[in-house]
């Protein structure tokens, strides 16, 4: 059987981030990728000079589409832009009953680029992320949905409790905006134990598309059957290597290497 994963985000134009690392991922862990496109943005490695959203309507055909036919085994969001692309997402979500749900609640860019409209927060977090298997806030988005800021490892700790309040089954804070050893850091609550995920910090600025590939890798591998934390470790121990093997291409942060074994003169950028 082949497993198939639904990646609903926003298309990166420079290949690095959203659907088109979304996808990668997908392929590179073998499962079949279908694909609901929110908005595209006109973007490189940096930054974002235009987005233009989908109708809403546009969104739930493609999902339609998608489950009348093919079925999925497992799903994430990314870019959503506003609150009726959520609201659209979230029915479509609950009528199809798609499970499980990773939720990478896509705030802000990279480059400091607004990615989903102020007034969309609370809806995100209150009707979104009570859906999902996962949720996956860095550090800014987990600072604006629990209010908080985020300086310590105990601070990342808080927040993944005051996450997992909403309603999600488990919260994966993770430290890539952190200063020092916290940056390769990712602290996972479900409500019953943490656990603190430490990787060696990798020492690129090529590290655009890190935030979407970890999510599309634990989606990945649930609609392949993980537990949700084996989920979790096997995504981050993916994106360590393709951070390790980033591809230094464009003038900004350019993007992880998602198939390193791949790549003949793969760098550490
Ligand atoms: N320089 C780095 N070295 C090692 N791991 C990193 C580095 N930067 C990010 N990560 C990891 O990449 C994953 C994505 O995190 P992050 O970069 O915070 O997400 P986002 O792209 O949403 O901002 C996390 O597992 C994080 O720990
Ligand atoms: C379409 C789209 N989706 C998501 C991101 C976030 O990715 P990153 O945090 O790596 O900039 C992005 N820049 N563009």
């Amino acid at each position: 059987m082949v497993e198939v994963a639904l990646t609903i985000a926003g298309s990166d134009s420079g290949g690095g981030a959203g659907i088109q690392a979304d996808l990668r991922t997908f392929a590179f862990h073998c499962v079949h990728g279908t694909s609901v496109l929110t908005c595209t943005t006109a973007q490189n490695t940096l930054g974002v000079t235009r987005v233009d959203a989908l109708p809403p309507a546009a969104v739930a055909a493609q999902v339609v589409a998608i489950v009348e036919d093919i079925g999925v085994q497992a799903a994430k969001t990314g870019m959503l832009l506003n609150r009726d692309i959520i609201a659209t997402v979230v029915t479509q979500v609950e009528q199809w009953a798609i499970a499980p749900l990773v939720v990478d609640p896509v705030m802000v860019s990279r480059a400091g680029h607004q990615l989903l409209a102020d007034d969309a927060i609370a809806c995100l977090r209150d009707l979104l992320v009570p859906l999902a298997a996962v949720v996956t806030p860095n550090r800014y988005e987990a600072q604006l949905l629990c209010g908080m800021e985020l300086k310590t490892l105990g601070d990342m700790q808080q927040a993944a409790k005051l996450i997992h309040a909403f309603g999600p089954r488990a919260v994966l804070v993770k430290g890539g905006g952190m200063p020092g050893a916290l940056r390769g850091t990712d602290v996972w609550f479900d409500g019953d134990r943490f656990e603190v995920l430490q990787a060696p910090v990798v020492p690129t600025r090529n590290n655009h598309g890190t935030g979407c590939t970890l999510s599309a890798a634990i989606a990945a591998n649930f609609a392949r059957g993980y537990e949700p934390l084996t989920a979790v470790r096997a995504a981050k121990s993916y994106v360590t290597t393709a951070l390790k093997h980033a591809l230094d291409i464009g003038r900004g942060n350019g993007p992880v290497g998602h198939f390193f074994p791949l790549l003949p003169n793969a760098g550490a950028g």
